[in-house]
């Protein structure tokens, strides 16, 4: 049978692997990372994801291909499927989320809510990552708001706040009081290499360390008990390695 569903621009599909970051952390997962976005954020670990340089990687999939990719990589059974990038909202993820469903494997969208899908209402967790003054974007709040709008209270919604600075944190804390109602997670910044491709994975552990600590005590010293406060537990397992 042939796909009739338009393709999805993919950079990468990997896993198992453990998800790193905010509320699934811990939780097998296989990774769908899109190529493309429509951010470039001063910081992105991504950038073999969203700099034009690496284009000519992200392969148009169609989306059978796509679903026997994660079928094969999880054996068949139903595992949490993350899709990220890039900006995975740009892609057609429509058509692969209903047919995941239908063989109950769960989908998370990663996304930090600059363009908005119907499809989000079809999501199990929705992500929504806003990106603070240190990453050098602005966000657009109308657009943020479409997206919550669009997800219809449907998927399980929370917010997840990069942090590298004190305005990165008066920003994160602008957004919770913002959206009072959804959980948010802080993760410490990460300062990566300029070039992705590079066979240097080593980290700065110190330094996320020493933010780590710093994001604690400014915490629990504001007396904010609703933050969560989570290192990329991927980066202090394997560094800046690629797809894991
Ligand atoms: C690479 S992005 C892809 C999905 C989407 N474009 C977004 O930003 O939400 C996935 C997550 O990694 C986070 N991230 C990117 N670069 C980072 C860095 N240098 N340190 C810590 N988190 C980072 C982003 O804020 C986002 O929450
Ligand atoms: N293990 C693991 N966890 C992650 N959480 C968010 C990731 C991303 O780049 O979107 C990521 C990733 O690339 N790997
Ligand atoms: S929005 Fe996400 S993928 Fe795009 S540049 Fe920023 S961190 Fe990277
Ligand atoms: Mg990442």
């Amino acid at each position: 049978m042939t796909d009739m569903h338009p393709a999805i621009r993919v950079s990468e599909i990997f896993g198992p692997t453990i998800q790193g970051e905010g509320v699934l952390i811990g939780l097998p997962t296989v990774f769908i990372r899109t190529g493309g976005c429509d951010y470039r954020c001063s910081w992105c670990d991504s950038l073999h994801a969203v700099d034009n340089q690496y284009r000519n990687e992200w392969l148009p999939m169609p989306i059978d291909a796509v679903w026997q990719t994660v079928h094969a990589l999880s054996g068949g059974r139903p595992v949490m499927v993350s899709l990220s990038g890039g900006n995975p909202a740009i892609q057609p993820f429509g058509p692969l989320i209903e047919r995941g469903h239908r063989q109950g494997y769960r989908f998370a969208l990663e996304t930090q809510g600059s363009v908005v899908r119907e499809w989000f209402a079809d999501l199990d967790v929705l992500i929504l990552s806003p990106k603070p003054p240190s990453s050098e974007m602005t966000t657009s709040w109308a657009a943020f708001e479409a997206c919550l709008e669009a997800a219809q209270e449907k998927p399980q919604i929370v917010l997840k706040l990069v942090v590298f600075d004190e305005s990165d944190y008066a920003y994160a804390k602008e957004v919770a009081a913002r959206y009072p109602h959804l959980p948010i997670y802080l993760q410490p910044g990460n300062h990566t290499p300029p070039h992705p491709g590079s066979e240097d994975t080593s980290v700065d552990l110190d330094g996320i360390m020493m933010r780590m600590e710093w994001l604690v005590e400014r915490v629990t010293s504001d007396r904010w008990f609703e933050a969560r406060v989570l290192p990329q537990l991927h980066v202090l397992l394997w560094g800046n390695k690629r797809a894991v």
